[in-house]
């Protein structure tokens, strides 16, 4: 039996609408970001025949041969681009249950020199499957068109919170991060005591999440325990991120979300696209109208989870944690002593500075 919904649906076509049509989408934005931090996305105006290509082209990877997959694998890749295999992420040390494949916008290495940042390393080139050429334009296409809703919607979110529109334009200038990620969960023998993705919260500023018609698993958490966030056809899931709810001082809320493994025999496949500004931003401060800081509640602490103004440092920080190999492989001179044995145990807890 599919839970009932309980997260709101939001149609952002009203956006187009009456005048009056434009201010209630506008409230229910605000109130949605802020009571739970997540929401149906309904009338966002992308096609049903590029959902229809997107997942057929992500199922397609995933039936690739494990050699296939293996010769993209993300350890290659000193920018975290390509295929990681079910286990080999962490969060919060403990291993995902889920295969992927991780794309950024396609741009090219800079040098890293002493003196720059060193989050320019997670810019570079992608990773492509040779076995299957007509993946790149699907996904880049998809990019696009989750690159161009994502700031439709912050727009949106800058007027509901009584900003200029433009307040977040800077932060999006010339080259934002547009990683996308497509991702399987395998079904497990202890089907939802599994892990899919553990607890954790977005990093960036808004994430677009296309679900799995079939297969259920995503769950958020609320003051009242872990509520279900089953798929509602036809709509994104959209959540904000952590540099959302920070430069909102918590108003637009990040909220902790997880995935349960499907039971044996079945999969789920979902795709998750997440913006946020470029890597040499700092979060935008925003100065809230009276009755609305108010109402905000200032940025959650999470003393394991350290947040950082430079956009760059928050994303460097999430890939070193998320992927050791990959850390200890190319970045291990950014990482604590600590932290390199930790990465080095087979299935360690550990955190990573
Ligand atoms: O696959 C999903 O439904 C959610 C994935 C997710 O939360 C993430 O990758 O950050
Ligand atoms: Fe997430």
């Amino acid at each position: 039996m599919p839970s009932p919904l309980t997260l709101p649906v939001i149609d952002f076509s009203l956006l187009n609408g009456s005048p009056e049509q434009r201010q209630q989408l506008l409230q229910q934005l605000r109130g949605a970001a802020r009571d739970h931090g997540f929401f149906y996305l309904v009338g966002h105006g992308i096609a049903a025949d590029k959902v229809t290509a997107l997942r057929q082209a992500a199922r397609a990877f995933f039936a690739l041969p494990e050699a296939d997959k293996l010769a993209i694998d993300m350890e290659n890749s000193p920018h975290f681009r390509g295929y990681t295999r079910a286990g080999e992420e962490r969060t919060r040390g403990a291993a995902d249950w889920r295969e992927q494949l991780d794309i950024g916008a396609e741009r090219p290495a800079r040098p890293v020199l002493a003196a720059q940042g060193p989050w320019w390393r997670l810019q570079g080139p992608n990773q492509w499957p040779m076995a299957l050429p007509q993946l790149k334009p699907v996904l880049q296409d998809w990019q696009q068109e989750t690159t161009r809703l994502s700031i439709r919607l912050l727009r949106a979110f800058a007027e509901a919170l009584q900003q200029p529109v433009d307040i977040f334009d800077d932060a999006f200038a010339l080259a934002p991060v547009q990683h996308l990620k497509i991702i399987r969960y395998p079904g497990s023998a202890q089907g939802a005591a599994g892990q899919g993705v553990g607890p954790h919260k977005d990093g960036g500023f808004l994430t677009l999440l296309l679900q799995d018609d079939s297969q259920d698993g995503l769950q958020v958490e609320t003051e009242q325990g872990w509520i279900d966030a089953p798929s509602l056809p036809g709509s994104f899931i959209v959540n904000i991120g952590e540099s959302l709810e920070m430069a909102s001082d918590g108003y637009l809320r990040a909220n902790v979300h997880r995935v349960l493994s499907p039971p044996e025999g079945r999969d789920r496949l979902s795709v998750a696209f997440f913006l946020g500004p470029r890597l040499d931003a700092t979060i935008p401060l925003l100065q809230l109208p009276d009755y609305l800081a108010a109402e905000a509640r200032g940025p959650e602490a999470d003393p394991d989870n350290p947040l950082f103004y430079r956009i760059g440092d928050n994303y460097l920080k999430g890939r070193l944690r998320s992927h050791p190999k990959v850390a200890v492989r190319h970045h291990a001179d950014l990482l604590s002593p600590q932290a390199l044995q930790a990465a080095s145990l087979p299935t360690s807890a550990g955190e990573y500075a």
